[in-house]
């Protein structure tokens, strides 16, 4: 039985929950997957460090225990205040570093140096931050493949929901043209209660206690979340090599609830949509924008946190697919999804270098 130990990076929201599911499922999950996991290091800016690496690893049942807010690491065995990212990664002896920091749209730093540090020390990486994606993904997904380790991030587009590896895998023969979008969870739900009569701060404020919304929940309202995904999938699926200042963005910040309910009594819905199109000349043309979609729309349906993307074919024309576009337990499960790419690729031989543990 294989047996892969894993370093958490930022163990917020996200990670947590990967934690929880491997505390509370890991058994089942190997007699199912055919590997374990082992938890042999975490970081968090707010508790500190914590390291072990003989037996189990790290108990995670007595940290689930603790909230979030009271989590400190620097009294444990094998613990320190300091986060020590850059050690932890490049240092420890773990087989995959998850990667669930902030995400940082100018930059993508610090996640940015986490994978590549990563991925120079020869761990593969899963990461739900769509900043090192979206910024630099050709790059790392290079860095990667010199390295013989696998980069994945399936969570960055649409939470758990496996719109990626369906676009990779599953669009063999067809030519994608295009794409459009109810890409982020937070602004959904926002919509969909001023719908309901709450105010725009008291609903962005439930999106943040559902763990939808990023910490600085600006970029869910302004767009720039929508903005990354659209260059993730764009570049991924559609073979373009877009900047932000390729795709312009505007947010929802501007509708008022009273804008949201008259159109709602008018039969439309405001969504907030990302969208790119792959024109004759080779270019592709992508932007974010809210609109208010007749009832009849498809994605005019998409409520609460759920995401549906709508890709353009030739040969089957639109292919949707929809499912939880936000949410800490439905990413954790695209972290476990990418985890299981690693091992397939692992077993499969397809050009990594390290082996999977023997347990
Ligand atoms: N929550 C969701 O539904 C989804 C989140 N994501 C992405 O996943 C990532 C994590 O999301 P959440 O867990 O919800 O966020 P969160 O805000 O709950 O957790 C992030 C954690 O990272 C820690 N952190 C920040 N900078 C750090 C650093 N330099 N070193 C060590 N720790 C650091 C913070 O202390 C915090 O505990 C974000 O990049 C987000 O954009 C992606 C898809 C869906
Ligand atoms: N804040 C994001 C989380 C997933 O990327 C969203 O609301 O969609």
């Amino acid at each position: 039985m294989a047996r892969y130990d894993i370093a958490l990076i930022g163990f917020g929201g996200v990670n947590r929950a990967l934690a929880e599911l491997i505390a509370a499922r890991g058994d089942g999950l190997e007699a199912e997957l055919g590997f374990a996991l082992r938890v042999v290091a975490i970081t968090d800016l707010r508790a500190g460090s914590l390291v072990r690496t003989d037996g189990d690893g790290i108990a995670l049942a007595p940290l689930l225990a603790v909230a979030p807010d009271g989590l400190d690491f620097s009294g444990m065995p094998g613990g320190s205040p300091e986060p020590r990212n850059e050690w932890v990664i490049r240092e420890v002896p773990a087989d995959i570093v998850a990667e669930a920091t902030f995400t940082n749209p100018t930059d993508g730093e610090p996640a940015l140096s986490h994978v590549r540090w990563a991925i120079e020390a020869g761990k593969h990486v899963c990461t739900t931050n769509k900043g090192p994606v979206a910024l630099h993904g050709p790059a790392l997904k290079e860095l990667a493949r010199q390295a013989g380790v696998s980069f994945e991030f399936e969570g960055t587009v649409m939470s758990g929901t496996p719109v990626l590896r369906t676009a990779r895998r599953m669009f063999g023969g067809l030519a994608v043209n295009g794409f459009e979008g109810i890409m982020n969870g937070t602004s959904n739900y926002v919509l969909g209660r001023l719908e309901s009569g709450l105010s725009f701060a008291d609903a962005v404020a439930e999106a943040q206690t559902l763990g939808y919304a990023e910490a600085d929940p600006t970029a869910d309202v302004e767009g720039y979340d929508v903005q990354l995904k659209v260059m993730i999938l764009a570049n991924e699926v559609l073979g373009a090599e877009l900047t932000r200042a390729d795709v312009p963005c505007t947010g929802i910040s501007a509708l008022t609830a009273e804008d949201v309910r008259r159109a709602a009594s008018e039969g439309l819905r405001w969504k907030l949509v990302g969208s790119a199109e792959r024109h004759a000349d080779g270019t592709v043309v992508a932007r974010v924008a809210p609109v208010a979609l007749p009832a009849e729309h498809p994605l005019a349906g998409v409520s609460g946190p759920t995401n549906a993307l709508a890709f353009h074919t030739d040969l089957l024309g639109t292919v949707t697919v929809g499912g939880p576009g936000a949410g800490r337990t439905e990413t954790a499960y695209a972290l476990l999804s990418d985890v299981i790419g690693i091992h397939h690729r692992a077993v499969s031989g397809t050009g990594i270098l390290q082996e999977a543990r023997r347990g």
